[in-house]
This record gives C-alpha cells, structure tokens and sequence, in this order.
C-alpha cells in the first residue's frame, strides 16, 4: 500500500504484520541529506563502546552507541543507567522533521554505529519499562544499506525482513516491541558504515 505522507512530498508504506504496527518512509531524506548526516554524525557524535555480561563473561558490543536528549530523560539498558548526553543542532533538526512526519514527540535517541557488516545487534525488542506500555521508536538509517529482521515471540515461524536503506525511516508503534523481536544480524561482505538513529519517548516524571 502506498500513501502519501500530510506532512512532505515522501510516501509511506504500511508493512501488514499480526500483532506489529509498522510503517516505513524509504525514502524521508535524500542521498546526499543522508550522506551529509552521516559524515557529520560520524565525527560529532559521542561513541561510546559498551559492554555486556553474558553468563558471567564480559564482551564487548559489537557496535558503537551513544545516548542523546533532554536531561532526565535517562534509560538503563545491558544493566548500565545511561544519562543522555544534550542534542547537537543535527539531531535536534532530525528530531523536529521525524515528529512532524510521523506525529509523535520523542525526548531521547539511541545512535548505533555500525562500523562495517562484522557489526550488529542481536535478538531483543525495545520493551524497556521506561518505555511504557506500547512504545513508539522512529528509527533512522544513514550509510550502509543493512538487513532488519523481525520474528513473532509466540509464533516464531513468523518473520519479516526489509532492507534499511540509507535515508530511510521506520515507524514501530502498538504491540510491536511486545509481540516481536528484532536485529540486525551480521553481513561480512557489508565494508562501509551505517548510523542508526532510534528516536524514543522516555517515561520521566515530568511527563508520565
Ligand atoms: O540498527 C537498527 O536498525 C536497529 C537498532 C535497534 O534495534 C536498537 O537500537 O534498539
Ligand atoms: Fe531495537
């Protein structure tokens, strides 16, 4: 299904799954928008390498991350309690552009950095209680062209896979997170690298 978008010239597309309410704009920036993005983002932006405790053994992500937005907006992930760092100009100008196309606000955004296809991110889904109930996660991809797949926790022979592609925008809203996991599994062949911007709501005090 393709409709057009109130809010800019880009059209969305409606991606039909049980349980899962997506929607995906392929192309909400330019080539050159994103690329711009993408070289700017690379160098700004605060990565941090994280690590995780799987049985016992501590490794390293396979990907760098950084946490941006409005102060209190903090969120614990992989154990840590992260405190955002505060918005730079670009993201502020993503932020504004992604809540007037999909008619949401957001107070934080999670960047991943995936340096090449040897990086990635396993299995899990963004159910975090700081999220609330039924979460809505704008999630922006510049560079690299990478694979997102998605898989029912009930009914895991139900799967769906599309292909972010540079400047592309995905929408998950309602029993998404839920209802269904995701990642974005290795590619050796991929060489260049991909930002992804997941702008989110943090449930703080002073908007609950
Ligand atoms: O890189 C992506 O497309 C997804 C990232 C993701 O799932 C996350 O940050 O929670
Ligand atoms: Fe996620």
């Amino acid at each position: 299904m393709h409709q057009p978008s109130l809010f800019n010239e880009q059209s969305s597309d409606s991606i039909r799954l049980k349980d899962a309410e997506l929607e995906y704009w392929p192309v909400f920036l330019s080539d050159k928008e994103a690329g711009g993005y993408l070289s700017k983002l690379l160098k700004v932006t605060d990565w941090q390498t994280e690590t995780i405790r799987i049985a016992g053994v501590e490794r390293l992500v396979p990907r760098l991350t950084a946490w941006y937005g409005e102060p209190g907006a903090s969120y614990s992930y992989s154990g840590v309690l992260h405190h955002p760092t505060a918005w730079n100009q670009e993201l502020l100008t993503l932020k504004k552009q992604i809540e007037q196309c999909c008619g949401e606000s957001f107070n934080s955004a999670l960047l991943n950095l995936y340096r090449n296809g040897k990086d990635s991110v396993a299995w899990h889904s963004d159910d975090e209680p700081e999220l609330g109930q039924q979460p809505i996660i704008a999630s922006l991809s510049l560079g690299a062209p990478r694979s997102f797949q998605l898989k029912h926790k009930k009914d895991p022979h139900l799967r769906h896979k599309l292909t972010l592609t540079s400047g592309s925008l995905l929408v998950m809203r309602g029993d998404t997170q839920q209802c269904w996991s995701h990642q974005v599994p290795k590619e050796p062949a991929v060489t260049e690298p991909r930002i992804n911007i997941t702008f989110r709501n943090i449930v703080t005090n002073s908007n609950q």
